[in-house]
């Protein structure tokens, strides 16, 4: 199906502002046949020197008017059908961004980020020229080509007219024969615009590493490789595209040289008079842009196509994470009960399972902490409760519901999570902690703040709440990062708050008073903990120990030491450590 076929759906849709474009073109169209014979006409009196000054006036008079026509005609038909194409890029990214957003993780595990930045960029932008341009260019160009030919019959010679357009097919023949090298090229060309962009953001999110390993000039002698071939295969791209011009010019002149021979015999031969050769000279010259906006028309047809097949496939892919259909709304609540029997990633060679035989509960208000060595499954297990993957076995249950039973929006909107490495938007500090929702006051954020024990924080920067962070703003230590994401988790008081590792870069006191916050102003919400730091989870009720995806130990912090296992070993390193570096500069723990 041509690409005009595919976006069918859409011209349906806005059938209205397209039928009103085309009724402009067609008096465009009119208004411009009519100057070549008015032309002819007036050459045809200056021959037969039956000219007067009312038919000069009147002839010039009526052209003007008819081009002052096309140019209204013509406004209207060009604005009409940008409007369309603006919308179609419109509708199309939102359901390519929607369609980012409901995707699992291993969507994007799958896609590198350059090669989605190019589906919502550049691949939106050659589908949206076929909307705009490409109908311009088609309807133009096939409604010229049709009113001139015509026209050519009418006012001039219907012989002249077949012979002199008989070059024409040989145009289509070139574009046919050139359209797919221009489409591989064109496909070659997006493949290393998107390895390029993925080059950059990787160097630019790398440049810490990148320059503390004094890979600086490695890294820009990778990246001019990768420009290099880019250029390359821009460069076919042009070679190609610059065939489709000279061509066109080419088929043009064999037209002309027609018109001088065989136009001029009929002349000579009294078949045609001089004023009617010279309106088909000026009605050929009418042929000549229709003729070039058909080889660019393929142009922009095979790339638009090739585009919208890659935004397509994207779109097609189907999110791992399904929802049940009349899935439960009411907010998740309740005692949350893990039985997980096995848990495995998709897509990895792994024989073993991650995760093993985790049965957990927690009652409503209770707090679960889970250490364990680094690849122990700490964070898998959190992407379960997150429903980031659903392919275990066994089930997660919030308040008796089966987890994968809530519609994703009433079981996340009752979830409050913090990962080790938070993201900051660039906007102020007020907005990022009440990201999730922009109507909460300042007292709301302020009171988030204030248990993430952040607030003093925030009044001593330069502008307090009103602090632009991220990108663009003033740079937070990681500890100061940490207590913004928890305050982000807070504020909306979630039924089951998860901190996975969010407390590695906050201090020993700061992180007391979170947890002492935690206990008492959350008493009947659940909270989960993973952590690195024993101090993190010591005062949970219940702690886990996880070891190759499997509980190895678990009870309280008092029966944990008492066991005498993994847990109390680790305890008395850390202890160790603190009591150090306390005696070494006087103060406790690592400060963010
Ligand atoms: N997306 C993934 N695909 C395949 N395997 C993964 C994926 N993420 C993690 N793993 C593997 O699963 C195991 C558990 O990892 P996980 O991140 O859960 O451990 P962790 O205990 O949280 O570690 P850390 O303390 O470093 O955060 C590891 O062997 C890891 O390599």
């Amino acid at each position: 199906m041509t690409i005009f076929g595919k976006l069918m759906w859409f011209f349906r849709t806005h059938k209205r502002l397209y039928a009103l474009g085309l009724s402009f073109l067609f008096l465009t169209e009119i208004s411009q046949m009519v100057s070549p014979a008015l032309v002819g006409r007036f050459t045809d009196e200056v021959v037969s020197r039956t000219l007067t000054i009312e038919k000069i006036f009147l002839y010039a008079g009526g052209i003007l008017l008819f081009s002052l026509l096309m140019y209204v005609f013509r406004y209207a038909w060009i604005t009409n059908i940008f409007q369309g194409s603006a919308l179609l890029e419109k509708t199309l990214r939102q359901q390519l961004f929607d369609h980012y957003m409901i995707m699992d993780t291993t969507f994007y595990q799958r896609h590198r980020t350059g090669d989605l930045m190019a589906h919502a960029t550049n691949d939106l932008s050659a589908v949206q020229r076929v909307a705009s341009g490409g109908i311009l260019m088609l309807v133009d160009s096939v409604v010229v080509i049709i009113f001139t030919v015509i026209s050519m019959i009418i006012v001039v010679d219907w012989r002249l007219t077949l012979i002199g357009v008989l070059p024409l097919p040989l145009l289509v023949i070139g574009v046919w024969y050139l359209s797919p090298k221009i489409r591989a090229a064109f496909t070659q060309s997006q493949e290393a615009f998107s390895r390029l962009s993925n080059k950059s953001q990787e160097s630019i999110a790398g440049i810490k590493a990148i320059k503390t390993l004094g890979q600086e000039s490695a890294d820009v002698e990778a990246f001019e490789i990768q420009v290099k071939d880019a250029i390359q295969v821009n460069k076919r791209v042009a070679r190609i595209d610059a065939l489709f011009g000279p061509m066109a010019t080419v088929i043009m002149t064999l037209s002309y040289v027609i018109m001088m021979t065989y136009g001029g015999s009929l002349v000579i031969d009294k078949a045609i008079t001089i004023g009617q050769l010279v309106s088909f000279s000026t009605y050929l010259g009418l042929l000549v842009w229709p003729m070039f906006g058909l080889g660019q028309l393929f142009n922009v047809l095979e790339r638009g196509n090739a585009s919208y097949i890659r935004v397509q496939n994207i779109l097609s892919e189907k999110s791992a994470i399904s929802e049940a259909e009349n899935g439960v709304v009411e907010p998740a609540k309740g005692d949350l009960v893990i039985q997980i029997n096995q848990f495995t990633y998709p897509d990895t060679d792994n024989q073993e399972p991650t995760l093993k035989n985790i049965h957990v509960s927690v009652k409503s208000g209770g707090t679960v902490g889970i250490v364990g060595r680094v690849g122990s499954g700490k964070t898998t297990l959190i992407k379960l409760l997150l429903r980031q993957f659903d392919g275990y076995s066994g089930v997660i249950r919030v308040g008796n519901v089966n987890i994968k039973d809530y519609t994703l929006k009433a079981y996340l909107q009752a979830i409050g999570y913090v990962a080790q490495e938070n993201f900051l938007f660039s906007t102020t500090i007020r907005d990022n902690i009440r990201f999730s929702d922009m109507n909460k006051s300042q007292e709301d954020v302020a009171f988030a703040a204030k248990q993430a024990d952040f607030h003093d924080d925030i009044l001593s920067l330069p502008a307090g709440y009103d602090t632009e962070v991220g990108e663009h703003g003033v740079s937070l230590s990681g500890g100061q990062k940490q207590r913004l994401a928890i305050a982000r988790a807070l504020i909306n008081d979630p039924e089951i708050l998860i901190l996975d590792d969010a407390l590695s870069a906050v201090d020993a006191r700061t992180e007391k008073n979170i947890l002492r916050v935690l206990k008492t102003q959350r008493a009947d919400k659940t909270t989960i903990i993973a952590a690195h730091r024993i101090s993190s989870v010591m005062t949970a009720d219940e702690i886990i120990v996880l070891d190759h995806g499997e509980i190895k130990e678990r009870g309280t912090h008092e029966t944990l030491i008492e066991m005498d296992g993994w847990y109390a070993k680790m305890f008395r390193q850390q202890q160790l450590v603190t009591e150090i570096v306390k005696k070494g500069n006087g103060k406790a723990g690592i400060d963010g």
